[in-house]
């Protein structure tokens, strides 16, 4: 049965669904319709702080349990969400706009990868035994505490998990805030982790809008903050986070680089371009907009690519057909528009799209530009949105050049036959989740996250543990202590 758009209220804590009305009214608007399909609560301080006691309270049990126990509750979660798997891609279908072609395949079910992972290392994270002569050194690898996760609106169900896994998998609680464009999806997610066994209090979620987010890194009992979202929102967050010592992971947004040389597959490149540019509706972080195509084949490129776009179905993302949905909201279509605007304005060759469709809804057209140049704004900034803006060049250095001359390191990808020099052009460019002959694959088992103003720290893989935990060391000495006097 099809989950209710309308949640049972607005919050989750301590294991129960809560409610204030005195909180801010925060409408959920179908991206696709334009129309309200819930209406929930930001929290209240008062909210806010129940959720972060509680947390405080339920961490010190969980830490208790053995690493397998807590393991054992992550996986069956994960299980529970592989059998709700169409009911939470519908969901996450209203609450993002997203095509269910998508979400059915990428959302839910990254969650459920990054239970299952983090849940299988739960029960094998140790520390080590150091000998040091008859003396010896063990170190304790223990939680942080109490964590805050705060979320972007493109990936809202992978984005609650890609947080909550590593860190309950460690044997910290976490509060949780969803963005106040999507907040339905975590509440089941939070909902399903206590189906699954979770103890109550461990994962909660708060909604609300950057005040509330202001609130949960301000309080001393939080240990640890991860955002996913903007630059301008990672720095503010940073700053707070830093001025009581916190630890903190940042993902936050991109303009990366795709370069194309002239020998790469031109179907597989073509397929990778689009892949990094109109997959949700150009909605991804890591997202490959400036798409570097060696001149030699760019009006091959532009032409397979106009052939390609011409297949796309845009329209209700909950047809399993649509392939291209509506903009999360309205105002954020205006920004892309905003920026397609700029790239005209500036010189930029609108080769495709470029235009609002008409309806409630918040549609508009994948748009390419070419001949744009490293100065214009739609190559230096971040669109969000479906805009591809494609870029010429000569050879391998320069395209090494351009494609670092950003303030931005979160992703790039290389498409060639030439397999050392694909090595040696990615082993060059400063980006943190790179990618050969493909885009935008990010399985949990594999690190991801940016360099430079993309972000501090990495999501999955063994390496998420390092920023969810933290190691004691205790020297044991076997014999006399030497003191001066
Ligand atoms: N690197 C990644 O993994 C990744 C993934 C998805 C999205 N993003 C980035 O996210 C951005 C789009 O998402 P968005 O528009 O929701 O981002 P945003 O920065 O506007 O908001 C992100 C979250 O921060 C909260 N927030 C805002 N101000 C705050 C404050 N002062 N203190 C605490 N919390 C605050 C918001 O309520 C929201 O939940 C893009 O830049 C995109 O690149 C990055
Ligand atoms: C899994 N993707 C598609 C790389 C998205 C990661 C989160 C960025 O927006």
């Amino acid at each position: 049965m099809a989950y209710e758009t309308q949640p049972t209220a607005s919050h989750f804590i301590n294991g129960t669904y809560v409610d204030d009305i005195a909180g801010t009214s925060l409408p959920v608007i179908y991206p696709a319709t334009g129309k309200v399909i819930a209406t929930l609560h930001e929290a209240t301080p008062a909210l806010v702080d129940q959720a972060l006691a509680a947390a405080a309270a339920a961490q010190i049990e969980w830490a208790k349990m053995t690493g397998r126990e807590r393991g054992r509750i992550l996986t069956d979660a994960a299980r529970l969400i592989r059998k709700r798997n169409h009911d939470l891609s519908v969901l996450e279908t209203y609450d993002t706009g997203k095509p269910y072609q998508e979400t059915s395949v990428a959302d839910a079910s990254s969650a459920a990868d990054a239970l299952e992972y983090f849940g299988g290392l739960a029960a094998s994270l140790t520390g080590e035994h150091i000998q040091l002569g008859e003396d010896w050194v063990y170190t304790v690898r223990e939680p942080l505490g109490v964590c805050v996760g705060i979320g972007a609106w493109n990936y809202p169900t992978q984005i609650a998990c890609w947080k909550a896994a590593p860190a309950l998998a460690c044997g910290n609680a976490m509060v949780f805030k969803p963005s106040e464009t999507t907040p339905l999806s975590a509440l089941k997610v939070a909902e399903i982790l206590v189906e699954a066994g979770l103890p109550a209090g461990v994962f909660n979620v708060v909604q609300g809008t950057g005040p509330v987010g202001a609130q949960l890194i301000g309080d001393p009992r939080v240990a640890k903050v991860s955002l996913t979202g903007s630059v301008p929102t990672g720095r503010k967050v940073y700053a707070a986070a830093a001025s009581n010592m916190k630890h903190v992971t940042m993902e936050l947004g991109g303009k990366s680089p795709l370069v194309i040389f002239d020998d790469a597959d031109l179907d597989n490149a073509v397929g990778g371009a689009i892949l990094a540019n109109f997959y949700s509706t150009g909605q991804v972080c890591s997202n490959g907009t400036r798409v570097f195509v060696q001149k030699g084949i760019k009006d091959a490129f532009l032409a397979r690519l106009a052939e390609r776009l011409k297949t796309a179905t845009i329209g209700d993302p909950q047809d399993p057909n649509t392939i291209i949905g509506p903009m999360v909201s309205a105002r954020q279509r205006e920004i892309v528009e905003g920026y397609i605007a700029k790239g005209i304005e500036e010189g930029a060759r609108l080769v495709a799209g470029g235009k609002r469709i008409d309806g409630d809804g918040f549609f508009i057209e994948p748009t390419i530009f070419a001949d744009v140049t490293d100065n214009m704004t739609i190559a230096k900034e971040e669109i969000f949105g479906p805009v591809m803006a494609v870029l010429d060049f000569e050879d391998e250095a320069e395209a090494i050049a351009r494609a670092n001359a950003t303030e931005f390191g979160l992703s790039a990808g290389v498409f060639t036959r030439d397999i050392s020099r694909a090595h040696r052009v990615i082993g060059q460019i400063k980006a943190g989740s790179c990618f050969i002959n493909s885009y935008n694959d990010a399985p949990v088992e594999a690190p991801f996250g940016g360099s430079k103003m993309s972000g501090v720290g990495r999501e999955n893989s063994k390496t998420a543990i390092n920023h969810y935990s933290q190691l004691k060391s205790v020297y044991v000495r076997m014999g006399d202590v030497e003191a001066p006097f």
